[in-house]
């Protein structure tokens, strides 16, 4: 949990200084803005596991940031707590009532904070628990995904190349494992019915005795025997031929299946979890389809809009990507403002897969610490200039607080690194124990940092 940034919105220097500076003592990542403007802009960029905001703010106020919260989240809204001084303690209880995770009155004790902190962040569960996105989109279809993952009914999963059906897929078996701890883990196979040929797709679906064709050596089980008791993804389903699509619909009627060349019939429970990037509906107006069989795989459709039409997910799944490759690879590099506001504009025609390949390109031709949008080796548009230009007129952190900050991670990585041993640690550094000492006091890095 620690992990992930507390936003913290606070106008007053000192008071927004001391609290980061206590926040971090405490290893907690932390991200100050200053106004309700940049606390719109952070939102929009991230999802946060806490909010902590001042009540009044130099271009609004708790009432403002609360509601431009949940329109931007609607019920799924990252906890926020306000401080507030005592003339503001009845607009607090009202923020409350709408919504506001609690608050906490001015002055108060840093200790009494830090404590309720920790005691909020372990039930501030809700937010960071987004698998999906963060967008409205993304957040409404987790919720339709929860309320259906457990139901024995069919899915359907409609969506471009790379907009994440197969994640979807696996949640819905991660659920069904979290369901039967203690029973054994039930399989999830996968199949993509559009990479297998025609004359073989009815083998690997059913299964075949020896000799059932040329070719047809020892037995085989097909996907329906390995996925008893789980999940079948058949993945392009819309690639299926008609001849196939006749067998597989009597397997959904029955429960049944014949392994190719057998008679003998085999009782299968498998949930189906169907994915295409096609329409049905036109395939099955162009002879191509089924309409009983798009009946029967129907139970539940679900649509995962493209990339470009759930913006707010693009800086999310960065994030998280840079997150991930930096926990891989042992680094810390960091997404570049820019790289995300030009990232915003791009059509992504190959969706979340795209987006991801284009970070890793990024990443690994990265020669500092920043993953650039001119590692990307993609051009840019007068779009993306403009979009950049406009993130660019932003107000940025001071530079003594970024090199403050920037400092400390390398630091604590260093000393982690080393197990915290001093010696080694500076000597790696270049730099003498003393003052390897004096920052480490500086930036309360202890040397217990190391695992
Ligand atoms: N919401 C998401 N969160 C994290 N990763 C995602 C998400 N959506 C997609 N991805 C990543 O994007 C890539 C493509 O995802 P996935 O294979 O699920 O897409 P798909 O829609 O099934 O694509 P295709 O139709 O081409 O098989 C994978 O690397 C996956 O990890």
């Amino acid at each position: 949990m620690r992990d992930q940034p507390i936003l913290l919105v606070e106008d007053d220097p000192i008071m927004g200084e001391s609290l980061l500076q206590r926040l971090q003592l405490e290893h907690y990542r932390c991200q100050w803005v200053r106004d309700l403007g940049q606390a719109r802009a952070a939102l929009h960029e991230r999802l946060y596991p806490l909010v902590l905001s001042d009540i009044r703010l130099p271009d609004g106020d708790g009432e403002s940031l609360l509601a431009a919260m949940m329109q931007r989240y609607g019920g799924c809204c990252p906890p926020v707590v306000f401080m507030t001084g005592y003339g503001s303690i009845a607009q607090a209880v009202r923020l409350v009532r709408e919504g506001a995770w609690d608050y906490i009155q001015k002055p108060f004790d840093v200790d009494v904070l830090m404590q309720r902190i920790g005691e909020w962040l372990p039930l501030c569960g809700a937010s960071p628990d987004a698998w999906f996105g963060v967008s409205p989109a993304s957040r409404a279809l987790e919720q339709l995904i929860a309320r259906v993952a457990t139901l024995d009914l069919p899915i359907l999963i409609h969506g471009e190349s790379g907009t994440g059906k197969e994640i979807v897929a696996q949640h819905i078996h991660a659920r069904m494992c979290q369901d039967r701890i203690g029973k054994g883990v039930p399989p999830l196979v996968a199949i993509n019915c559009a990479a297998i040929s025609e004359g073989l797709l009815e083998s690997e679906l059913f299964g075949h005795e020896p000799g059932a064709f040329t070719g047809a050596g020892k037995r085989h089980i097909g996907v329906f025997e390995q996925a008893d008791g789980g999940i079948l993804f058949l993945d392009e389903i819309g690639d299926m031929p008609l001849n196939v699509q006749a067998k597989l619909l009597r397997v959904l009627q029955d429960g049944q299946i014949r392994r190719v060349g057998s008679e003998k019939t085999i009782q299968v429970a498998v949930r189906l979890i169907c994915a295409t990037h096609k329409s049905l509906d036109a395939l099955v107006d162009a002879g191509e389809f089924r309409q009983d069989l798009l009946f029967r795989i129907s139970g539940v459709p679900i649509h995962l809009p493209p990339l470009r039409e759930r913006q707010e997910d693009i800086a999310w799944l960065a994030h998280r990507h840079v997150d991930s490759l930096n926990a891989k690879l042992c680094q810390t590099k960091r997404l570049d403002p820019q790289f995300l506001a030009w990232a915003k504009v791009q059509p992504w025609e190959g969706n979340v897969r795209e987006l991801f390949a284009v970070i890793d390109r990024a990443y690994h031709f990265s020669a500092d610490c920043w993953v650039r949008w001119e590692r990307s080796g993609l051009p840019c548009s007068e779009r993306a200039h403009a979009a950049m230009s406009a993130e660019a007129a932003q107000p940025h952190e001071r530079l003594d607080q970024y090199l403050a900050r920037i400092e400390r991670d390398y630091l604590e990585k260093c000393v982690s690194e080393h197990k915290g041993q001093i010696v080694k640690t500076a000597d790696s550094l270049g730099i003498s124990r003393k003052t390897l000492w004096e920052k480490m006091r500086r930036h309360r890095i202890k040397a217990s940092t190391a695992p």
